[in-house]
């Protein structure tokens, strides 16, 4: 496996009993890549990142972390790896700073550098006033930026984050992108993060659109949303006569009033037709798809269905989590 791949897996499967959760996932993710699993819940997401993370082996195939087996060399893996669940995982009796102290001693660093790095990381999450305090009195976005922060004390090569913003406020995911993005531009670390948040895959540099174990879909998010999602382009203040030319032209289109909206490939040639018409309209609108749309468009479903309740899905993980700990 290459040292040039921060995540590489081939054909990885894995089954609970007679439930296949993966179905055969490959995956080459280069180093310093900000990479988003984005699929619905049950996916197969936690269960590929509860491989990657060495808690669960794979049934079948192979994966492995910055060059490290998980299977053979899983101690190397986890040196590699700084991880933030959805369930909260602080020592709420120990203060902030010894929070940060106890992990590094858990990965072997000594006393001098586990000091300079819990300064440097309370600066990078803005939690340096907070050092002495109990980590119970800090809000939840407060405790989510404490653990990032912990994950990445040791230096670790990727970042699994999670679902990391579940529950959090607009504000507070605000920040944490903010820490995330001054980390990465710091350290040049990777991430992997798991979402089903449209908003939060929209920014990462690769995707894989997950589903029912496979992945559908890997690449660039502006390239995934050209080459599955149709422009919505919306007119408003259509003239009879022209909205009469439109539905010539593009039967499937929809209009009230005189609203029309359109879904095509390419809104060049539309805007090209309008522009030399002699009709006049009030107001034109493009909205580029999202990878929503992507999704639906490879599956003929919405990637968030009734079951996408984050209440759900921490109580999912929260149950999950004590089987692949026991
Ligand atoms: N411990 C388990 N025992 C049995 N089935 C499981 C277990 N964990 C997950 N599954 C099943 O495996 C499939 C994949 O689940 P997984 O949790 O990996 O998906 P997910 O994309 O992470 O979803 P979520 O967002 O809900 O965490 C689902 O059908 C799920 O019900």
């Amino acid at each position: 496996m290459t040292q040039q791949n921060v995540i590489q897996t081939r054909a990885v499967q894995h089954a609970y009993g007679d439930i296949a959760a993966l179905r055969g996932v490959d995956l080459d993710i280069p180093r310093g890549t900000f990479f988003a699993l984005l699929g619905p819940n049950g996916a197969g997401k936690s269960t590929l990142v509860s491989i990657l993370s060495t808690l669960l082996r794979p049934t079948k195939g192979e994966a492995s972390v910055a060059g490290y087996d998980v299977r053979r060399q899983p101690g190397r893996v986890r040196r590699e790896l700084g991880l933030v669940f959805q369930e909260p995982s602080l020592d709420e009796r120990l203060t902030v700073i010894e929070n940060l102290d106890f992990h590094g001693h858990l990965y072997g660093l000594g006393s001098k550098e586990r000091a300079r790095r819990a300064w440097e990381v309370l600066e990078l999450v803005e939690l340096t006033d907070w050092a002495n305090g109990t980590a119970r009195i800090l809000s939840r976005g407060m405790k989510r930026r404490l653990e990032i922060g912990r994950a990445v004390m040791h230096d670790p090569s990727l970042l699994i984050l999670d679902e990391p913003t579940v529950g959090l406020d607009v504000q507070s995911r605000h920040r944490i992108w903010t820490y995330l993005n001054a980390l990465r531009e710091r350290t040049g670390v990777s991430i992997l993060l798991t979402t089903h948040q449209i908003e939060e895959a929209e920014n990462a540099d690769l995707v894989a659109i997950i589903d029912r174990g496979e992945v559908l879909q890997l690449g660039v998010p502006a390239e995934l949303r050209a080459a599955h999602g149709d422009t919505l382009v919306t007119l408003r203040g259509v003239p009879v006569p022209l909205r009469t030319e439109l539905e010539r032209e593009y039967p499937h289109l929809d209009s009230k009033g005189d609203t029309v909206r359109l879904r095509v490939t390419d809104p060049r040639p539309l805007l090209a037709d309008l522009a030399r018409t002699s009709f006049d309209v009030r107001a034109v609108s493009v909205q580029s798809p999202s990878l929503e749309d992507v999704f639906l468009d490879l599956t003929g479903r919405q990637l968030r269905d009734d079951r996408a309740d984050p209440r759900e899905a921490t109580l999912a993980f929260a149950r999950r989590g004590g089987e692949h700990t026991r």
